[in-house]
């Protein structure tokens, strides 16, 4: 690992962690983008996924192609493997490091200092021996989730090839790089649920169904259901407006749409050119709904074998093994000192 990429990390986090506040809520649409007739209409939908990619970071797909009976039906076996008994799915650990398995109100974030109140199960394809409820746990859930998982991923590999064509790398190069056949393959699909919230057991301000942060990854699309809303994004780059002045938007969720946000590891790759946006998930406010949540995340994180340069060659060369590592590490310790800080 070399000092420059610790100091990349350093620098992001120290940003993060002075975006735990509230901030103010602002008005404002997330770009949408048709991908209606893809192949002959590439050139028009680049051009729209580049200019959301580098002024927002986030965007919706619509007419994206996948299925929603098959969205729908991920959805219901997760809340299913949700609803198993703690015991049950505490035979599905998370295994650390691996992005693979079962974990409960584990996620300390570097903004906020506190646990996520939130559980989930992440599938990353190397590493699920031991980790599958079998057929009479949770029945079709193998099946079901590998089907979703690759479609997901065919679905973020055509948005990254846009990226690819813009810049100047060949078309199929992130394909290659997250080559699903791999042991290094290291992109996740994440079920998570956020526990419901009745007003009588309402936590404090400092609790977050997701505390704010920017993605790890090349590309996130993110799945949710109609009336469970709750993200929220920042833009602009993060030096300007801290704590309570920082501007926040929703994203209303639609059945129909899947939520895209660009990583920090495609913002390096395109030597910045590409924006990682910080996000969180909000808690309801009263009135809102305020019943259980489940959303489910695929990131598009490149093989551990890839090593990441920018075109223009602004960051020295790293491996998405070490990038990740460190980037996981850094985030453990700046949590861990977040949460010291509030003791
Ligand atoms: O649940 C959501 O809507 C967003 C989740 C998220 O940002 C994440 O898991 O990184
Ligand atoms: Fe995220």
């Amino acid at each position: 690992m070399t000092n420059t990429a610790e100091k990349y990390a350093l620098k992001e986090l120290n940003l993060e962690t002075t975006f735990g506040g509230m901030g103010k809520e602002i008005e404002r649409d997330v770009p949408v983008i048709d991908l209606t007739d893809f192949d002959q209409r590439r050139e028009e939908i680049t051009d729209q996924l580049w200019e959301a990619a580098t002024e927002v970071g986030f965007f919706q797909l619509s007419n994206h192609g996948l299925d929603i009976a098959l969205i729908k039906q991920a959805f219901g076996l997760s809340e299913r493997f949700f609803a198993l008994p703690e015991d049950a799915k505490q035979h599905y650990p998370l295994k650390k490091g691996l992005n693979a398995g079962w974990e409960f109100k584990s996620q300390v974030r570097p903004s906020t200092g506190t646990a996520d109140d939130k559980e989930s199960y992440q599938i990353t394809l190397p590493h699920m021996d031991d980790l599958w409820p079998n057929q009479t746990v949770v029945p079709e859930f193998n099946r079901v989730m590998l089907d979703f998982e690759h479609k997901a991923w065919q679905l973020g590999m055509k948005v990254l090839s846009c990226f690819a064509d813009r810049l100047g790398f060949e078309r199929d190069f992130f394909t290659r790089a997250h080559d699903r056949s791999s042991e290094e393959y290291q992109s996740t699909l994440r079920l998570l649920h956020y526990l419901p919230l009745p007003e009588s057991s309402r936590p404090d301000e400092s609790i977050w169904r997701a505390g704010a942060h920017t993605d790890f990854d090349c590309l996130t699309m993110v799945f949710q259901q109609e009336g469970q809303g709750g993200l929220q994004v920042s833009p602009g780059k993060g030096a300007e407006g801290k704590g309570d002045d920082r501007e926040w938007f929703s994203v209303t969720p639609k059945e129909e749409r899947i939520t895209c946000n660009i990583g920090d590891m495609l913002m390096r790759w395109s030597d910045d050119r590409l924006k990682s946006t910080l996000h969180r998930v909000r808690m309801p406010k009263p009135g809102d709904y305020n019943g259980p949540r489940y959303s489910m995340a695929f990131f598009c994180q490149a093989n551990k074998d890839q090593i990441i340069q920018g075109p223009e060659k602004k960051y020295p060369p790293i491996s998405a093994r070490d990038y990740l590592l460190q980037r996981i590490q850094a985030n453990f310790d700046a949590a861990e000192k977040a949460a010291e800080a509030r003791k």
